[in-house]
């Protein structure tokens, strides 16, 4: 694994910092040059719950989500946004726990790019599997 930290944006609601938006889960992304796929590690707290200690569907699709579109970006300076998200949640998410995100880019269409996620608990059990397609901006 040879992890490469990506920049960020600064005002995301996932990647940001806390100066650019209070509200930012202020994660970081990580680019594995080998394997070809982003990496964010993380531990919710119960502010990301919506059942008490099950994380709240709707932010784990925003993690994947920027996962996916860092896969992207990890190789192409156009922007991208999100057109299509499909999410498949398979075992809840607990809050205090561990968990990895993954983005996988699959292949670009014209000015499509189809991407692909997972999060996986720190047993390898796949939580949430998802996909997307990205539309190139003109
Ligand atoms: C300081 C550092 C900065 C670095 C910076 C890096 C940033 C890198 C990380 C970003 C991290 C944040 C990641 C958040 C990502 C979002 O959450 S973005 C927010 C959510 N998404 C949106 O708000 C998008 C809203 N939708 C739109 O703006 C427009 O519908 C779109 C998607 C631009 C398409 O409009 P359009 O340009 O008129 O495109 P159109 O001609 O209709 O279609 C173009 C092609 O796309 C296809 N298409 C269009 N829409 C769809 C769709 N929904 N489904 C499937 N196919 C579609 C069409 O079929 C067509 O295909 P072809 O005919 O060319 O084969």
């Amino acid at each position: 694994m040879s992890l490469v930290k990506l920049q960020g944006t600064p005002s995301c609601f996932v990647c940001g910092n806390e100066n650019d938006n209070p509200r930012s889960l202020g994660l970081n992304i990580f680019w594995d040059n080998e394997s070809r796929y982003t990496f964010i590690s993380f531990i919710p707290d119960e502010s990301w719950c919506g059942y008490e200690g099950m994380v709240h569907g709707g932010l784990l699709a925003a993690i994947i989500d920027d996962a996916m579109a860092w896969s992207i970006k990890a190789s192409d300076d156009d922007i991208y946004v999100t057109g299509k998200l499909t999410i498949s949640f398979r075992k809840e998410v607990r809050c205090g726990k561990k968990y990895v995100a993954h983005g996988f880019l699959e292949r670009k269409e014209g000015r499509r790019a189809y991407t692909s996620a997972v999060i996986k608990d720190e047993e390898g059990n796949t939580c949430v599997e998802g996909g997307a397609i990205f539309i190139r901006v003109k």
